[in-house]
């Protein structure tokens, strides 16, 4: 078998008494979408950090590709863009940073913004400015592409048509890791599953396996099963106005 893209092999992090990750392994492959899953605050976007080569582990290991240029794109969940410029200067600019001659047009057009290439980014809706950032993305073709949230607050058909064009980056033989709190889209487009727990990567598999393995109906089922079996306590929200009587 050849080596992961991305691991993380007796990974440790904690901020303060949080404790993220606790000696946790996990090896992801080329050509693969695979989605992190896992309540809020559970350290999926810590766990994009370190392979986005922004935080460091306390313990343990980050698997990241070696060599030279851009080899990992890593998506925040609201990117922002320098205001003025067009949808395909953005594209230029970027491209110019690396040292890469880039085809904005091309890069675009395959996230589906042809039409939207002389348009402000001021002027995008929410959704574009995703497609914009998946189109920055792929600047430099790099090998890993992480997003984090990268379909929140977006209507379902816009969201279909982001994780539409993840996959498609994926099929194209790039490793694209998404976090994701949707997980009908997750069950729909998405090769791998981990669902991040108290630490650890609790379940890992593809949809349909982890449907089998653990007799739910749906990803949403087996989320809530999972969880609930970590004993990890839900959010809880206090509703109290927390004034003294
Ligand atoms: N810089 C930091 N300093 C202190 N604590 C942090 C820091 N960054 C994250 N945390 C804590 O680490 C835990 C994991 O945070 P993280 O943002 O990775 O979770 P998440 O799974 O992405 O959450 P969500 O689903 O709500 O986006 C949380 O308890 C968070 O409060």
């Amino acid at each position: 078998m050849s080596d992961p893209v991305l691991g993380l092999e007796g990974a440790s992090l904690s901020f303060g008494d949080v404790t993220v990750l606790d000696d946790a392994s996990v090896a992801l492959d080329g050509g693969t979408f695979v989605a992190l899953v896992g309540p809020n605050g559970s350290g999926k976007t810590t766990t994009l950090e370190l392979f986005a080569g922004l935080r460091a582990l306390d313990a343990g290991t980050v698997t990241r590709p070696t060599g030279t240029g851009r080899t990992v794109a890593y998506l925040p969940q609201s990117p922002r863009f320098r205001p003025g410029f067009t949808a395909r200067e953005v594209v230029e600019f970027y491209g110019s940073l690396i040292g890469n001659d880039v085809d904005a047009d091309a890069l675009l057009a395959r996230v589906g913004l042809s039409g939207a290439a002389d348009r402000r980014v001021d002027d995008l809706s929410g959704g574009m400015t995703r497609l914009l950032g998946l189109a920055q993305a792929l600047i430099g073709d790099p090998p890993v592409v992480v997003l984090d949230e990268p379909t929140s607050g977006l209507d379902p058909d816009v969201a279909d048509h982001i994780f539409e064009a993840a996959a498609a980056m994926a099929a194209d033989g790039r490793l694209v890791l998404t976090t994701s709190h949707d997980l009908d889209a997750v069950s729909r487009y998405t090769d791998r599953v981990l669902l991040i727990a108290n630490g650890a990567f609790v379940l890992d598999g593809s949809p349909a396996a982890l449907l089998e393995q653990t007799a739910e109906k749906s990803l949403r089922d087996v989320f809530s099963a999972t969880v609930a079996g970590t004993g990890r306590e839900a959010v809880t929200v206090d509703l109290d106005d927390g004034g003294e009587a």
